[in-house]
Order: C-alpha cells, then sequence, then structure tokens
C-alpha cells in the first residue's frame, strides 16, 4: 500500500508550517524522520495519518484522499503511536490495549484475550494487563501505548490489519534495551510487507534501523535518502547547527555519530 504525498502543506493561521513537500512511502521500508524542534516532524504525521489534514496539497493512501476518509476507515488503514498520549481515568492496562482491537470486530473473547497478551509480551510487559495505567511509569505507558497500536495492527501485515505503522517518538522514555526492541518491532513490519514511518531524535537509532531518512528543517525536506549518505552529507551539521563526525566501527554495520562537545556552553573537558 503506497502513501503518496504531492504538494503537502500545512499552513496555520499566517504561519507555513510544513511544505509544500512530496513524496512516497513504499511498503517493505522503513522510513525515519529527524529534524530540530518545531520542524514540522509531528504534523508531517498527523497529515499522513489524517488525524489533522493538510491545508494544502493531498496525502492518498492506496490512491484514496486521506482527508475524505471518514475515521473508522483510517483506523482500519492506518496504526498510529502519538507522541503523547494522556490517559486521566485509572483503566487497567488490559483495558488501554484492548482499546487497539476496536477494528478487530470479529474476534472471540479469547481471541481477544491471546491478541491482548501477545501485544503485552511484544513490548515485555506480560505481567501488567491488571495494573493501573497510571501508576505506571513513563517508559512502562509508552511502551503499553505500542502494545495497544499492535493489537490494532494485528499478529501479521498479511491480515486484514492496517498496512501502515507511525510511531512519533517511541523510544523517547524507553531504556536502551526497549529503544533497540520498539525499533525491531517497526522493521519488522515493514518486512513483512508494510509501510513504518517513525519520528526519531536519537541519530544513531535512526542511522541504525532506516532504510531510508527525511530530514526536516523549517517545515522543508532538507533531505531524503539512505542514512550513509544522509550522514556523509554534512545535512545534519546544518539543520540543527552541531558539527558532528561520523564514525564507522569496525564490525559496526552502519555509521555512528558523535556530535561535538566543544560546541557546548560548558563543554566537558577531556
Ligand atoms: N495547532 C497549532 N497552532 C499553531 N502552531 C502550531 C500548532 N501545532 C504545531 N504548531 C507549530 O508548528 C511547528 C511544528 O510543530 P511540530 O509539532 O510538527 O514540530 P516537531 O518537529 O514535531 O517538533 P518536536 O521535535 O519539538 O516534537 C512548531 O513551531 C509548532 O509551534
Amino acid at each position: 500500500m503506497p502513501v503518496t504525498l504531492d504538494r503537502v502543506e500545512v499552513v496555520l493561521g499566517a504561519r507555513r508550517i510544513l511544505g509544500p513537500l512530496s513524496l512516497s512511502l513504499l511498503p517493505g521500508s522503513l522510513t525515519v524522520v529527524v529534524g530540530p524542534n518545531g520542524a514540522g516532524k509531528s504534523t508531517l504525521v498527523r497529515a499522513i495519518s489524517g488525524e489533522r489534514p493538510a491545508t494544502g496539497g493531498s496525502v492518498r493512501h492506496d490512491g484514496a484522499d486521506v482527508a475524505a476518509m471518514p475515521a473508522a476507515r483510517l483506523a482500519g488503514l492506518r496504526a498510529v503511536l502519538p507522541q503523547a498520549s494522556t490517559v486521566a481515568f485509572p483503566f487497567t492496562v488490559y483495558e488501554i490495549v484492548s482499546l487497539g482491537l476496536r477494528m478487530r470486530a470479529g474476534l472471540s473473547p479469547a481471541g481477544r484475550r491471546r491478541a491482548v497478551a501477545a501485544a503485552l509480551a511484544a513490548v515485555d510487559l506480560e505481567d501488567f494487563g491488571a495494573r493501573l495505567y497510571p501508576e505506571l511509569s513513563g517508559g512502562e505507558q509508552q511502551r503499553v501505548q505500542l502494545a495497544r497500536v499492535l493489537c490494532q495492527v494485528g499478529d501479521a501485515v498479511g491480515e486484514a490489519g492496517p498496512k501502515l505503522l507511525i510511531l512519533d517518538e517511541p523510544t523517547a522514555s524507553l531504556d536502551v534495551r526497549h529503544q533497540l526492541d520498539v525499533l525491531s518491532i517497526a522493521k519488522d513490519f515493514a518486512e513483512a510487507g508494510g509501510v513504518a514511518l517513525a519520528v526519531l531524535h536519537d541519530l544513531n537509532l535512526a542511522a541504525g534501523f532506516a532504510d531510508r531518512m527525511l530530514v526536516l528543517d523549517r517545515g522543508r525536506l532538507a533531505a531524503d535518502d539512505a542514512p550513509d549518505r544522509v550522514l556523509s552529507s554534512g545535512v545534519l551539521t546544518q539543520v540543527f547547527g552541531v558539527a558532528m563526525t561520523v564514525l564507522s566501527p569496525q564490525g559496526w554495520p552502519r555509521p555512528a555519530i558523535l556530535p561535538d562537545l566543544s560546541a557546548c556552553r560548558s563543554a566537558p573537558r577531556g
């Protein structure tokens, strides 16, 4: 299911937040969006998900315009982990995760329990079903929300579930092991034939997992390329205003990035 953006722009009041921007996202690929705070990354993913449609241009999922789609159809096409999720009431983890099953009406009660258990196992929270969501740590809450998204996606991309997975800063609250787990899940989704899109601030995770990197700067696409080409182009230094050294450690499959600490206001001494 290709996702096609044609001259997409978001203008709010007198401010152009995003675009115009044209690109296609293809099945089988994990695309990672990076860029400074306020660059328009969440605005881009909201336009793609249809959560806040573009004010100009079009976003098409398999040829169909998201702006004209009812919410139920959208929920069947894409699963979204937003940057922040607020839950004010003392729902259990099981209740939150099973929200992801709303579009899978055909499941039996036992099937629903299995789906929630599998999603919780995938995020390493097998025993958390009865816990109250507001009492969890920030990273645990993030993983519960990911489990909800995985329930929406289903067991396999080949199923009737969404073929587009959008993760907006999914690793922000996670320890290193769970960061790797989340990106492995996104990568597996893509390798099974889905379209995976993640917003990340960690450039090393982006370089390590992305098939394709989009660099956003003030709403414009500063780069759209394979990670090694983006890293070697110097565009990250330009966009973030921090000199960066790109390393290729021996035996390491992907390049690694070190920001120049001497640019800090109080640089650590060697
Ligand atoms: N509803 C809104 N009204 C006005 N401006 C908005 C609105 N939503 C976002 N913006 C502005 O649009 C710009 C892009 O916001 P966006 O959330 O897309 O950035 P981002 O790249 O995801 O940033 P971050 O890395 O900080 O999460 C910001 O300058 C923000 O202040």
